[in-house]
């Protein structure tokens, strides 16, 4: 199973979106990670609907959007209509995961939870089967460019576990603080999708740099 890598637009150059789109097109990454921000379930806004719109009509690859967001249930149609082919929503944003989870499928696509740091990933027992994706979150959502937390390679080793007795087909993101220095082990532990943003956006040549991940 090759790794999936998914840079992570909020780290791009909004003033040159469309040529940060077209470096992604051209170079070895499968998805666009797409960071939608409420500045109520995170400290922190982002963009929305009209900017993943826009980046849908020159993206070449398509788009995993990660919704963190409270009352993710009312927009995820409209996301599926911007060129969502992948949704995820917080565990911690969602009273009924599991209707969530339904419409997401209904939609006709992937459906991911992301599960904060603090979050056990015991609460995924009884929803993993349902699961196309878990992404844990290896640093607190809100922002780019932080410092990736040590304690998520147990994580991976205890859900990846968990996938396996299970027989779920779940795959396991990582999000948050991802580079070439831990890409390798992260693999190793159990993950199978990287998000990479600051790595990739704010290196000298960002192709290469996705290439280095995509182990
Ligand atoms: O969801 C988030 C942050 O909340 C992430 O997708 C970050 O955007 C990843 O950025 P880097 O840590 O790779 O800079």
């Amino acid at each position: 199973m090759k790794t999936i890598i998914a840079p992570s637009v909020l780290a791009a150059d909004f003033a040159n979106l469309q040529r940060d789109v077209e470096m992604i097109n051209d170079s070895q990454a499968d998805w666009f990670h797409i960071d939608i921000m409420d500045g109520a379930f995170v400290p922190n806004i982002s963009f929305g609907i009209p900017v993943t719109e826009a980046i849908n009509r020159h993206a070449k690859k398509p788009l995993d959007v990660h919704l963190m967001i409270n009352n993710p249930d009312q927009y995820l149609e409209a996301f599926k209509n911007a060129g969502a082919e992948m949704i995820s929503v917080h565990i911690e944003a969602c009273t009924h995961l599991h209707r969530t989870i339904q419409k997401i499928k209904e939609l006709g696509c992937w459906a991911g939870v992301a599960v904060n740091p603090h979050t056990s990933i015991t609460l995924l027992e009884d929803i993993i089967e349902d699961l196309d994706y878990v992404c844990l979150m290896s640093v607190n959502p809100g922002f780019g460019g932080q410092k990736f937390i040590e304690k998520t390679y147990d994580k991976i080793r205890a859900l990846k576990k968990m996938i396996d007795e299970k027989g779920s087909k779940a795959r396991i993101q990582i999000d948050g603080g991802v580079d070439e220095g831990n890409a390798a082990k992260l693999i190793e532990a159990g993950a199978s999708i990287l998000v990479a943003g600051s790595y990739v956006f704010k290196n000298e040549n960002p192709k290469l740099a996705i290439e280095k991940i995509k182990i």
